[in-house]
């Protein structure tokens, strides 16, 4: 992990700079001075930098932000073109300066270059360190002139974009938002990557040695954590944690469920999409689904999401509904339910009748789940309720036809979408997470009716917190026994246990489990 020195945190705060020197470089002699409530004026006529490529600038910025602001990688970039102008304003307070507005083209070539740089971090860092003529360049290196590197590298490498172009945007914005000095360092390096790449010749890790020294290979090499790559040959296999590390660096695609609750079909939403002329792929999984690769920012500008037509909801994660099996009449109590996929999804299947009740700890994003109630028009059958699950069965004797416990997992089946998480999960974490998931399950399994259902998952693919919590709780709980979810399921997702998994590598989806699990008495 880089060190930022703190002259440079500072410049990923709100506040705005007295002057429009670059906190990171120099003076920059083509911005102006930054005055007070008239900052998009100011922008037009003064600070607008026309010789830069927007989204080379903002990508920059972003990925400074995600790095070291821990702002979330949204390759959803869900809050679309109306975001633009609050990145233009962290990009001026960052650069010094501002570009011209992004446009549609713009804003597709940030989410690629952002995403694509956050997951080939490991990868594009190695280039980068033997290119460099001496460890300490690359260990002591500003920490935005690294993501112009990383930015450069990844574009050439990986995107294959020709290289005259990319060396000299990198370049130009290297110089105007750090220094000249800055600007030669990335046409030495970028050149050298150019000719590498030209004569085949790029250094490669060589996967050699023990165990250990192969692992730290193809972590670098497919550019994952080691322990997580540890962690899958010892689980997968050496050829399916491979398998699986490429599945995670693709690009990924997203399925949209039609908002049957507001009435809204599945063939209303593809004659939009045709409308649109966005390309799309039926589930064949699940009747309310449909897959596009390419789109998203159609789909978000037009106002379905907003309008609460559809949601953005894996396919992997609606097969867990199918597990759970809500019917119109029934009491179902949705223990972590936050921002409510699974809650809108399962409130949709009851038809007007019955409950949902969807708690969680965080108020934030269970007033998120409430609002989009609303918007989807299924309020009438959620009911919101803030708590701490571990204490709730202690003040609440109600108990439930079906409880489904979709609990806080590592997110190591979601990594294709999450681009930054692999670098923010730590091995430790699993240990935490596995108790909280014990202790959670514990606490769920006493708000089930005796002959009632509780369905655990996550949207992890590690049998620590899948297949072995279960096995550690029914030792636990003896009035619980399986319930194979072979009749709500197709055989494609069924274990041998009788569990549902699905596997990014087998199903081309993201990674999920859930077991469901009968209450005796
Ligand atoms: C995997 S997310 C749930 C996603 C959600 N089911 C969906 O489909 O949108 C896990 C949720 O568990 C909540 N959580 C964590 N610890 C909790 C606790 N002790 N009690 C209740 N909720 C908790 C988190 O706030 C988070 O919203």
């Amino acid at each position: 992990m880089l060190h930022l020195p703190s002259i440079q945190v500072c410049c990923l705060t709100e506040k705005k700079p007295k002057d429009s020197r670059s906190k990171f470089g120099e003076s920059n002699s083509r911005t102006a001075p930054h005055r007070k409530g008239s900052f998009h004026q100011e922008r037009k006529t003064q600070n607008v930098n026309l010789e830069i490529s927007p989204h080379r600038a903002v990508s920059a910025v972003r990925l400074m932000r995600i790095e070291f602001g821990g702002a979330f990688a949204d390759l959803l970039n869900e809050k679309g073109k109306g975001s633009g102008d609050n990145e233009m304003g962290y990009v001026e307070r960052t650069l010094g300066f501002c570009t011209r507005d992004l446009d549609d083209r713009d804003l597709r070539l940030v989410t690629d270059i952002v995403g694509g740089t956050i997951r080939w971090r490991k990868y594009l860092d190695y280039l980068i360190l033997s290119l460099c003529h001496d460890p300490n360049t690359f260990s002591r290196m500003e920490p935005l002139l690294l993501q112009i590197l990383r930015i450069g590298f990844y574009e050439i490498v990986k995107l294959e974009v020709p290289s005259y172009a990319v060396v000299d945007e990198n370049v130009q914005l290297a110089k105007i938002s750090l220094r000249p000095g800055a600007g030669n360092m990335v046409n030495g390096i970028l050149r050298k990557l150019v000719l590498l790449k030209e004569t085949n010749s790029l250094p490669s890790p060589q996967v050699e040695g023990d165990d250990r020294a192969q692992a730290r290979a193809l972590a670098t090499l497919h550019s994952h954590p080691v322990w997580m790559v540890r962690r899958w040959i010892k689980h997968l296999g050496r050829e399916e944690a491979i398998k699986l590390m490429m599945w995670n660096n693709s690009d990924p695609s997203f399925s949209l469920r039609a908002n049957r609750g507001k009435g809204y079909t599945r063939s209303k939403l593809v004659s939009r999409l045709e409308t649109l002329k966005v390309p799309y792929e039926l589930s064949p999984h699940l009747d309310d689904f449909i897959r596009i690769s390419t789109g998203m920012q159609s789909v978000i500008q037009d106002g379905l999401l907003k309008e609460g037509l559809c949601s953005v909801q894996d396919e992997s994660a609606g097969l867990v509904v199918f597990v759970v099996d809500p019917q119109p009449g029934e009491t179902i109590l949705d223990c972590c339910a936050a921002p409510g996929g699974k809650t809108l999804f399962m409130a949709a299947c009851l038809n007007g009748q019955g409950m949902v009740t969807a708690i969680d700890i965080n108020k934030g994003r269970l007033r998120i789940l409430k609002e989009t109630a609303k918007l989807q028009q299924l309020d009438n059958v959620i009911t919101t309720v803030h708590t701490d699950l571990r204490t709730f069965p202690e003040d609440n004797c109600v108990t439930y036809d079906k409880v489904l416990l979709d609990a806080p997992c590592s997110g190591l089946g979601v990594l294709s979408k999450r681009a930054d998480l692999r670098w923010n999960r730590m091995s430790e974490d699993m240990e935490e997470l596995k108790s909280l998931q014990d202790e959670l399950l514990d606490a769920a399994s006493m708000l089930v009716k005796p002959g009632g259902v509780l369905v655990y998952s996550t949207c992890s693919i590690d049998p620590e917190e899948n297949e072995e919590r279960v096995a550690a709780f029914l030792l636990r709980h003896r009035e619980y026994s399986i319930d194979s979810a072979e009749r709500y399921i197709s055989p494609e997702f069924l274990t041998e246990e009788g569990y549902y998994f699905c596997s990014p590598v087998k199903n081309s989806l993201d990674g999920a489990f859930a077991a469901r699990l009968i209450r005796g008495n």
